[in-house]
């Protein structure tokens, strides 16, 4: 029974990948993402900031990103999930809290997408309640619909805007698969 439903999940898995629709390329991707690196290396040249990625998503996004900045800050992450490689989402489950002190910090939250936001809005108030002195928010996509946890809620910074479908790629997962995809991809219903 095991391995048939190992087998189900790897069709699936070859099936999703072939036929999604491609929305932003590799190149794409990496050129928004040097733009959202010129804005953030103007606002943070003198601060000293603390970069947290949220894991896994972010990891991508952040290794893209971090790079281009070169200014003086601290790498730190926290790992915090509400889908659990799932495709639709519940409570924010707290798995690793980030190390860094951040009290009296400038904190930079890195993740790959905004949907709803509860992710990031729970992030934000637990950064707050450690006593950051600051704490912005920079997405690589904000996924484009009406169902925000709080109207119109944007992230400080946002690299590319997607329609409102199940994305997949550069750190963005389907059912813990294909964060690797070179692009950003939308799942195409079977
Ligand atoms: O705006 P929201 O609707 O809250 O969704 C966004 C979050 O969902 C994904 O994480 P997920 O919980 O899938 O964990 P992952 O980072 O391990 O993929 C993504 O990485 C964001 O953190
Ligand atoms: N992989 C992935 N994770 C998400 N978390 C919230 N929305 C999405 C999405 O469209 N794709």
């Amino acid at each position: 029974m095991a391995t048939e439903m190992a087998t189900e999940l790897k069709q699936e898995l070859m099936r999703v990948r072939r036929e999604a629709r491609e929305l932003y390329s590799r190149d794409q991707v990496e050129e928004a993402v040097a733009k959202v690196a010129i804005k953030l290396a103007e606002d943070y040249s003198e601060r000293f900031p603390v970069f947290v990625t949220i894991m896994n998503g972010g990891l991508v996004f952040a290794g893209q990103l971090l790079t281009r900045l070169d200014i003086p800050l601290e790498v730190d992450y926290l790992h915090a999930s509400r889908y659990l490689g799932e495709t639709s989402g519940g409570d924010v489950q707290w798995i690793v809290t980030p190390t860094a002190n951040l009290e009296g910090r400038d904190v930079v939250i890195l993740d790959d997408i905004l949907d709803v936001g509860s992710t990031l809005l729970s992030i934000i108030e637990a950064c707050k309640a450690q006593g950051a002195a600051s704490v912005k928010t920079c997405v690589l996509v904000d996924k484009v619909h009406d169902r925000k946890a709080q109207p119109g809620l944007k992230a400080d910074y946002t690299a590319l805007e997607a329609e409102d479908l199940y994305l997949f790629g550069m750190g963005m997962d389907y059912k813990g698969y294909w964060r690797n995809a070179p692009g950003i991809f939308a799942v195409e219903e079977a």
